[in-house]
């Protein structure tokens, strides 16, 4: 074998998929899913204003979240032939409809006006993210990562505050549950396998835009948090 071959050999050997970038970015990885924010729902001390503007921003994101994957379902259908990419994606939009009847619900009940609500500017960049991603020019397995990254750390975050030895206030629960049940992580867990398959065959420079991305994801998810618990 030439080195040429070697080096084209390796380079298609090499292991690259989302399992290893949380490993390789670790620190950050941990600060967007075991923020302060989330710690303080897990252990009982949460205030309940920073929680109260959380839902309400978070509203605001679902709904610019929703165009978003469309956009992705869109990408799906034009680029590959198998249906399971369109279906995973489309298992999430169906998960949006109910999720924005259940924020109307839940912000009913802590007593949050979501027409009241001004987007603050870490939410705003977060939006103008997805949208930037919406673009044709985007590669499907860019927004794929992005997808899978931004459902990720939910996931995460809220099952962490569901385990056996967390001190989550009951009426919290219903919220941690939302995205922390076994069930949704079934499904990030298929959406990450989609994910990787579409990272095994993109090109170098696609998948240093996906990994890029993925880093970006977790910057901003931080500064949401961030952003749920000014002024504690
Ligand atoms: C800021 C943020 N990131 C991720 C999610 C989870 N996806 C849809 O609900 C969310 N609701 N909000």
């Amino acid at each position: 074998m030439d080195k040429q071959q070697q080096e084209s050999r390796s380079s298609s050997n090499k292991k690259v998929d989302l399992g290893e970038w949380v490993k390789k970015h670790a620190s950050l990885y941990e600060a967007a899913t075991r923020h302060p924010f989330i710690e303080s729902i897990r252990n009982g001390t949460v205030d309940i204003s920073s929680f109260r503007r959380w839902l309400g921003q978070d509203y605001i994101f679902v709904r610019a979240f929703v165009p978003f994957v469309a956009s992705v379902l869109v990408k799906a259908c034009n680029e590959t032939d198998d249906s399971s990419d369109m279906e995973v994606t489309l298992g999430g939009m169906a998960a949006l409809n109910d999720e924005l009847a259940w924020f109307k619900k839940e912000a009913s009940k802590w007593g949050v006006t979501l027409s009241a609500i001004v987007p603050l500017s870490a939410n705003v960049r977060y939006c103008s993210f997805l949208k930037s991603l919406m673009s044709s020019e985007v590669e499907y397995t860019v927004v794929l990562t992005a997808f899978w990254a931004i459902e990720a750390v939910y996931q995460d975050s809220f099952a962490y505050c569901l385990e056996e030895d967390a001190e989550t206030p009951e009426e919290l629960k219903e919220t941690c549950y939302r995205w922390g049940n076994d069930d949704f992580g079934d499904w990030c867990c298929t959406l990450e396998e989609r994910a990787n398959r579409h990272l095994q065959m993109a090109s170098e420079d696609v998948r240093k835009k996906a990994e890029a991305v993925f880093l970006h994801v977790l910057e901003l998810e931080v500064e949401f948090w961030d952003m749920s618990c000014v002024g504690i």
